[in-house]
């Protein structure tokens, strides 16, 4: 499933981030590709341990963790630190996949996630182009808004061709491993919830919900 999470920042913290980020040191994106990425990885990012890097990195993971639709639909299990990016004119990242081991410990990337940060009138290209088994498929997304998708999917960052793009990537581990099953869940949550909303606490709100844990139980990795 491809995600959109909408406005998961504000736009006070969307602020705070770009407004910072003009003057922070940016270093080549090439450091933290896997060897493969590396050959078509062409950006820049935030310093990795920089004190800059870590104030922003919190505003995201808050973000991230108060935002009902990530936790509802991605059940994190472990975040990676969010990497800040920076396209110039000129910068791209060809097709790759992501590394199915990260960090240490070790944990596994089930959902890759860039949320945009440079609204998308003010640069051109830079596309996010994910292979999907309906074709490719493009994303540009406003500023401060969010994409999940399949760490599992080859992806691309199209040319920037004027202006700059920003962004935060991540990787999330699932507790639910198996995309279909999270879908599953997440459709069931949805419904209990619509379905408690509407009718209350019922019989088959309680049915849904003992199916709802009874397929947690049955699919969580912990
Ligand atoms: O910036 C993006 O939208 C995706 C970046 C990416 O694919 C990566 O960092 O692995
Ligand atoms: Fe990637």
């Amino acid at each position: 499933m491809i995600l959109f999470i909408d406005d998961v920042l504000t736009p006070a913290e969307l602020a705070q981030i770009t407004t910072k980020l003009k003057n922070a040191e940016f270093v080549d994106g090439k450091l933290t590709a896997g060897w493969h990425a590396k050959e078509v990885k062409n950006n820049t990012q935030l310093k990795r341990d920089s004190a800059i890097t870590q104030e922003l990195r919190s505003v995201v993971h808050q973000a991230l963790q108060r935002n009902r639709l990530f936790q509802t639909a991605i059940q994190p299990k472990a975040i990676r630190p969010v990497i800040f990016s920076c396209y110039e004119p000129g910068m791209y990242y060809g097709y790759h996949v992501d590394n199915a081991l990260m960090g240490t410990p070790l944990m596994r990337s089930d959902v890759s996630l860039t949320l945009f940060l440079s609204s998308p009138d003010t640069y051109k290209g830079g596309e996010l182009v994910v292979e999907t088994s309906l074709g490719e498929q493009t994303f540009k997304l406003a500023a401060g808004s969010a994409i999940a998708y399949p760490s599992s999917t080859l992806h691309r960052v199209e040319p920037v061709t004027t202006g700059i793009r920003l962004a935060a990537v991540t990787w999330i581990q699932s507790f639910i491993r198996d995309p279909n099953e999270r879908e599953i869940l997440f459709d069931l949550n949805t419904t209990k919830q619509a379905m408690f909303e509407k009718y209350g606490k019922t019989l088959e709100f309680d049915l849904i919900c003992k199916t709802h844990a009874n397929l947690l139980r049955k699919w969580v990795d912990i």
